[in-house]
C-alpha cells in the first residue's frame, strides 16, 4: 500500500571531492519534488566527503526516483537511506521508569521482599488499597485486537502495536497517565472480554482502540457492565467528543444552528455511530448515515442491531441513494470511512458554506488540496493540515479527569462536558476557518477537559474519591 503524506528520509552520500556535485544533487532532489530540509557533514577526507541529506517527499515512489537519479551522477553514490519515521520506532517508543531508586539492601527490602509482603497483605485485606499503593491508580491499558487499525483495516495485533504505543506515549506526555499497549491475539468477542477482565486488576481504566464494529460495541458493553473501572472505546467516544467540539466552533463561523443543519456522516462503524449519538445529544435533528451500500433508511432490512437502531433513529426525511445523492444541500459532511470517498462534485452540491470533516486516517475521504477551494471549514484527522480533529484531543484529558476522581464509568455527561471544554479553549478572537479546534499541544486542553470531566463525574454520581 502506498501512503501519501509527509515522508522524511535521510540519504547518506559519498561524494568525490574532485567532482563538485552538490548543486546537481540538489537539482535532482528538486526535480523529483523532494525538499532538502537539512545537510549534515558526517566525515571530511582529503578526496571524499560523507554527507547526510534530509529530504521530505510526499509519496514513497519519489524516494526510489531520487536515489536512482543521484546514483547516476558522476562521483556520487548513496551509502544508505533511512526513513526517519522508522528510525524513531527502532526499539519501540516506550519504556518503564522506576519512580524511586533501589540503591542498597535497605531500599531493596522495602521495595521488594520482605517489606513488600506487608503491602500485599494490606491490599488482600482491603482491595481498595490497590488504588493508593500500586500503579493501578494512574494506569490505563490501551487494548486492541488489530481488527480496525486506523483506516488500514484488519492488519492484526502485531501490526497494531505501533499505534497503541503511540497512544500510550500521548497518554503520558499530555495527561501524565501511564499507559500500556496491549495487543490481543484473538478476534472473538467473549475471548477478548475474558482477557481484558483478566488483566483489569492492574489497571485504573481500559481504553479500547481500533477494534472493528460491530464487535467493539458488545465488548465495551460487557466490560462496562462487569468492571468497576472506566472502559472507553476511543474510536467511538473520543472521536465523537472531538467532532462535536469542532462543530460547535465551525457552526459559529458559518452562522448556522446545529439544530437546523443537514449532516451527512459517511462510515457507520464505531466512530460514525458514536458521533451520530453525540450530535443528537447536542440537538442535531437531520443526520443521514451512509455506508458502502448507500444511505441507511427506515424500512430496509439490516442484519446488525446497531444499523437497525440507526435506520430507525436518523434520516427523518427517508432520503435514499448513494453518498452523492444524499449529500445534496447538506450543511455538514463528516467522513469516518475510507480514503477518497468524497468527490469535489459532491461538495459543490452541498448547501451554502459547506463544513467538511474528512477524518479517515491516514488518508482522508478527500485530500485537503482538492476540497479547500469549495468549502468554508475543512478539518482532517492529520497533524500536517490545519484543524486536526483527532481523538488525541480527548483521551488524555478524559482519563486524567476520570482517574483523578476514581470514576467507575465515563458517562454521557462527562463526554459532553469534554466536548464543550475542548471547543471553549478556542476564544472568540482566535476563531477562524483554519482554527476551529485547539492544537494537541495547547496546554489548556488537558486541564480544561480534566476539570470538566471530573465535575461531570460528580454530577453523574460515579466517583469514588473526592
Ligand atoms: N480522526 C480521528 O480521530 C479518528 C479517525 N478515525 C478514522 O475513521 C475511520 C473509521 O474508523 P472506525 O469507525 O474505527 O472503523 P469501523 O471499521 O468501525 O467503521 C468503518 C465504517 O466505514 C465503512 N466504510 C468503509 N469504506 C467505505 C466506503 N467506501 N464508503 C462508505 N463507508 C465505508 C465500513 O463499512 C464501516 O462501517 C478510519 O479511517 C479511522 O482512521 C477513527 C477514529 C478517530
Ligand atoms: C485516531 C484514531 O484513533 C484512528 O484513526 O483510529
Ligand atoms: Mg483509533
Amino acid at each position: 500500500m502506498q501512503l501519501k503524506g509527509s515522508l522524511s528520509i535521510i540519504i547518506r552520500l559519498e561524494i568525490k571531492k574532485s567532482n563538485k556535485m552538490f548543486g546537481q544533487i540538489a537539482t535532482v532532489v528538486n526535480n523529483a519534488e523532494g525538499d532538502i530540509i537539512a545537510i549534515d557533514v558526517i566525515k571530511e577526507e582529503k578526496d571524499r566527503t560523507i554527507r547526510d541529506i534530509t529530504v521530505n517527499v510526499q509519496e514513497e515512489n519519489q524516494i526510489d526516483n531520487i536515489i536512482k537519479e543521484i546514483n547516476l551522477l558522476p562521483g556520487v553514490s548513496t551509502i544508505h537511506v533511512s526513513d526517519r519515521t522508522f528510525l524513531v520506532h527502532l526499539g519501540g517508543k516506550l519504556e518503564t521508569t522506576p519512580r524511586l531508586p533501589v540503591k542498597n539492601r535497605d531500599d531493596l527490602s522495602r521495595v521488594y521482599t520482605p517489606g513488600v509482603a506487608r503491602i500485599c497483605l494490606a491490599i488482600s485485606e482491603d482491595k481498595s488499597l490497590v488504588h493508593s499503593l500500586t500503579i493501578k491508580r494512574n494506569t490505563v491499558a490501551v487494548v486492541s485486537d488489530g481488527s480496525a487499525v486506523l483506516g488500514l483495516g484488519n492488519i492484526g495485533p502485531e501490526a497494531a502495536m505501533p499505534v497503541m504505543e503511540g497512544k500510550a506515549v500521548l497518554f503520558k506526555q499530555l495527561g501524565d497517565v501511564n499507559a500500556f499497549p496491549i495487543c490481543i491475539d484473538s478476534q472473538d468477542t467473549d475471548e477478548i472480554v475474558k482477557m481484558i477482565k483478566g488483566i483489569a486488576p492492574s489497571f485504573g481504566g481500559i481504553n479500547l482502540e481500533d477494534i472493528a464494529s460491530p464487535r467493539c460495541f458488545e465488548i465495551e458493553k460487557k466490560l462496562t457492565e462487569e468492571l468497576d473501572i472506566p472502559v472507553f472505546h476511543d474510536d467511538q467516544h473520543g472521536t465523537a467528543v472531538v467532532i462535536l467540539a469542532g462543530l460547535l466552533n465551525a457552526i459559529k463561523i458559518v452562522q448556522k444552528r446545529l439544530e437546523d443543519c443537514k449532516v451527512v456522516i459517511c462510515g457507520i462503524g464505531a466512530a460514525g455511530i458514536a458521533c451520530t449519538k453525540m450530535l443528537q445529544s447536542a440537538g442535531v435533528q437531520n443526520i443521514i448515515g451512509v455506508d458502502r451500500d448507500g444511505a441507511l433508511v427506515k424500512g430496509k432490512n439490516y442484519n446488525n442491531d446497531k444499523w437497525k437502531w440507526y435506520a430507525n433513529n436518523t434520516n427523518p426525511n427517508i432520503e435514499v441513494g448513494s453518498l452523492s445523492d444524499v449529500i445534496i444541500d447538506a450543511d455538514i459532511f463528516i467522513g469516518v470511512s475510507a480514503p477518497g470517498v468524497l468527490q469535489v462534485s459532491d461538495i459543490k452540491n452541498m448547501g451554502k458554506d459547506p463544513i467538511v470533516f474528512a477524518m479517515a486516517n491516514p488518508t482522508p475521504e478527500i485530500l485537503p488540496e482538492e476540497a479547500e477551494p469549495y468549502v468554508k471549514v475543512l478539518a482532517t484527522g492529520r497533524s500536517d493540515y490545519p484543524n486536526q480533529i483527532n481523538n488525541v484531543l480527548c483521551f488524555p484529558g478524559i482519563f486524567r479527569g476520570a482517574l483523578d476522581v476514581r470514576a467507575s464509568k465515563i458517562t454521557e455527561k462527562m463526554k459532553l462536558a469534554a466536548a464543550y471544554a475542548i471547543s471553549n479553549v478556542v476564544t472568540e478572537e482566535e476563531l477562524n476557518p483554519n482554527y476551529i479546534i485547539p492544537s494537541v499541544f495547547n496546554e489548556k486542553v488537558v486541564e480544561s477537559v480534566r476539570k470538566a470531566v471530573a465535575h461531570a463525574a460528580y454530577q453523574s454520581g460515579v466517583t469514588k474519591k473526592d
